[in-house]
């Protein structure tokens, strides 16, 4: 092992075995014996990499994408089934709620439990106690049971005790995402202290400012591989890209979201909406950036008022990120029995991801109310594909106009 790795993680693998039940599962365990298995997963599948003495590296990836594994596995809670994981140094890991935590021991108990556990002598620990309780801020609940806690001063101790008793690496494992908004800043600024002091630390997060700002490296994990070690920037990046695709494949797959939600007196129906481009007609796909053309088919079959059409473009978190009506736009719709077609051209903003096309006719009556009389929620879905060149929810397209360098050579 290289002098300057403090983690090296040689094709590091970990099946978990699949029971058919949970007594299967207890079964097995009880006769040592794998009869009971109908099949293996392979959680992590020959993951490497090594991490440098001081380096602060996120790892970043989906829900079960195998990182929280990874991390056990180096803390030495879980076996891998196969490949080398070398420590070289104490590791502190705040892993999930409760872990090496006795519930039914005060949090004063727990300090000394948890400093066992890492192979700190007692006097040693003795010394830090009132760094530690200055630390956590949780006043008298320190001698009461930490059953009795909440989740966030359960994070508190824990990470008191975990940056208190100098480890050489720390693993945290989402838990400061519990804390309140201040400790959190107190857990930063106190890993920046931990680091200037030659600390590593590995952390798994899905806050992905947090991975940016703060890490020096970062790595992407999914279905159990590693897929990306680069800056954080690059790795953030990619994984927003990977989860839009991920996302659009989702969506496309979703019978409830394709099926859409109609209603309205039906006095006049919107028959079609398709979306073009330069290039091509009534497609399902665009590229970001790509001008959007809505061709929009009306069909009056009463005679209306003053009919007013809206369409409006819907993320996948719900939120109706671009609109309009006719009226907005300056144009009337004759309100006389019979078919209309409209034609728009938009330039598109639109972040790269998945968006519900909605569409209503509805006419404005004498006392300025509306009669909805056709409104389609989910026509259609409309994918923007590309790579991410920005994040939230449009692409403003900056453009830089100046950039004065002053660093000076000498
Ligand atoms: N003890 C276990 N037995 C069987 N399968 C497990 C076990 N622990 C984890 N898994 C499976 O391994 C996969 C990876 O889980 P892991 O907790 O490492 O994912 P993760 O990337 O940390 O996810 P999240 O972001 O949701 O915390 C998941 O499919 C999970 O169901």
């Amino acid at each position: 092992m290289s002098c300057e790795n403090l983690i090296e993680i040689d094709n590091l693998t970990k099946e978990f075995f699949q029971y058919k039940s949970p007594f299967h599962n207890v079964y097995s365990l009880l006769t040592n014996t794998n009869n009971a298995e109908i099949g293996k997963f392979t959680a992590v599948n020959n993951v490497s990499f090594t991490i440098k003495k001081g380096e602060r590296v996120g790892i970043v990836g989906a829900n079960g994408a195998g990182k929280s594994t990874i991390l056990q596995l180096i803390a030495g809670t879980l076996k891998a089934t196969r490949g080398t994981i070398n420590v070289n140094g104490r590791v502190a890991a705040l892993l999930e709620l409760g872990a090496g935590f006795n519930p039914e021991f005060t949090g004063m108990e727990n300090i000394f439990l948890y400093a066992s556990l890492l192979g700190i002598d007692k006097d040693v620990i003795k010394t830090r106690i009132d760094d530690i309780c200055n630390f956590a801020e949780i006043g008298d609940f320190i001698q009461r049971p930490v059953k009795t806690y909440s989740s966030g001063m359960f994070v508190r101790l824990a990470f008191s005790v975990a940056i208190n008793v100098n480890p050489d690496i720390l693993i945290v494992d989402e838990a400061l995402s519990v804390g309140d908004y201040l400790f959190q800043t107190k857990c930063h600024r106190a890993f920046e202290l931990f680091q200037e002091r030659g600390g590593t630390v590995l952390f798994v997060s899905h806050d992905l400012t947090a991975v940016r700002n703060t890490c020096d490296r970062a790595i992407l994990i999914d279905k159990g591989c590693l897929l990306l070690d680069d800056k954080p920037d690059v790795v953030v990046n990619s994984y927003m890209e990977l989860m839009k695709t991920k996302e659009i494949q989702w969506l496309k797959s979703q019978d409830i979201l394709r099926s859409e939600y109609r209603f309205g007196t039906g006095g006049g129906k919107v028959s079609e909406v398709i979306v073009c481009t330069e290039n091509a007609d009534d497609v399902a796909e665009v590229n970001a950036g790509e001008d959007l053309i809505f061709k929009i088919t009306l069909e009056l079959t009463i005679e209306f008022n003053n009919p007013i059409f809206t369409l409006a473009l819907r993320n996948t978190s719900g939120i109706d990120v671009w609109g309009f009506n006719n009226k907005n736009m300056g144009l009337s719709i004759s309100p006389g029995k019979g078919k209309r077609t409209i034609t728009v051209k938009v330039p598109n903003h639109l972040a790269v991801g998945a968006y519900t096309i909605n569409a209503g006719l509805a006419d404005t009556l004498h006392n300025s109310s509306y009669e909805e009389h056709d409104h389609r929620w989910g026509m259609k879905i409309l994918s923007v594909v590309g790579s991410t060149k920005t994040f939230g929810f449009i692409n403003m397209n900056p453009r830089i106009l100046q950039y004065e360098d002053s660093i000076n050579d000498d």
